[in-house]
């Protein structure tokens, strides 16, 4: 069975997990189902976005306490398996927010992480919870985290078992907005209205621009990597017709 459902809106898809009784844990199965639901979605040429939400008490729990006993005599396969859902958001083409509606924890922060913006409702906390399992944290947990909220607070929460609220994790950035619970997707959605009018193809372009250019070591080189793709992207009848409209609308001013 499902843990998870999928519902598409127009050029957005909502990935909402559904284990609310057991507060989102991930299996390895589940992991491995969102992996392949996210690869699929990341080929369809409508969608620009993908919005992943918890249920109400939780956004995810982090990997099944069980699985983890478990895993302690296998050749460390469920593992790799857990963190396949986090490797396809992180790398699908597709816009990704994360709207957290309550802890998100250990494995389950990290699904936060690999997302491109986080909204927060008020009842959400981020704890990384790797030590207090005696667990080296997995995942890019340590590569994410201090890209994200900097180095002092990354170690706080990672050696001294720091967690942040919904207003901390705003002040260190982790998230975009706090918010009521129930204005998470509204939110989302009325933030990328507008891409529903920019090409799909622009959309994943700059995401793996955006992606790539981090790697980039002079300005220079950005200037020219950007210039093809910019070049390229002029040349699309979407460009004229955006450009057009735009001097149209500027010349009848009043
Ligand atoms: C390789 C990856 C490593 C990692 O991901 S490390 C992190 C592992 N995860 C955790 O340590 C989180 C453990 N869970 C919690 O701390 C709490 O839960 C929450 C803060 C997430 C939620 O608290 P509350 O709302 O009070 O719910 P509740 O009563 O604790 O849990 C409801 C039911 O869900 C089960 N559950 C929750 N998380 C896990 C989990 N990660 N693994 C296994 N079971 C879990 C509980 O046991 C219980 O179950 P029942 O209703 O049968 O008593």
């Amino acid at each position: 069975m499902s843990s998870f459902t999928i519902e598409k809106q127009g050029h957005v898809a909502v990935l909402q997990l559904t284990a609310a009784e057991k507060r989102n844990l991930l299996t390895p199965e589940s992991a491995l189902q969102i992996a392949a639901a996210v690869h699929q979605l990341s080929l369809d040429p409508e969608l620009k976005v993908l919005c992943v939400i918890g249920t109400e008490r939780a956004f995810c729990a982090g990997a099944d306490l069980a699985v983890l006993q478990h895993a302690v005599d296998g050749d460390g396969t469920e593992l790799k398996q857990l963190y396949q859902a986090f490797s396809q958001v992180a790398d699908s083409p597709l816009l990704t927010i994360a709207l957290v509606n309550g802890p998100a924890v250990g494995a389950g922060m990290n699904l936060a992480m690999v997302c491109d913006i986080r909204l927060a409702s008020k009842d959400a906390w981020f704890d990384s919870r790797f030590f207090q399992l005696a667990l080296h944290p997995g995942g890019g947990h340590c590569w994410l985290l201090p890209q994200l909220i900097g180095w002092q607070q990354a170690m706080a929460m990672l050696f001294c078992g720091e967690k942040l609220n919904a207003e901390q994790a705003w002040q260190y950035g982790l998230v975009k907005e706090v918010l009521a619970a129930d204005q998470l997707l509204p939110r989302a959605l009325a933030m990328t209205a507008d891409l529903a009018t920019v090409p799909t193809e622009l959309v994943r372009q700059t995401k793996s621009s955006m992606r790539q250019l981090l790697q980039c070591k002079e300005h220079s080189q950005a200037v020219e990597f950007e210039y093809q793709q910019q070049f390229y992207s002029l040349q699309q009848e979407a460009a004229r017709q955006a450009i057009t409209a735009l001097q149209h609308k500027l010349a009848t001013k009043s």
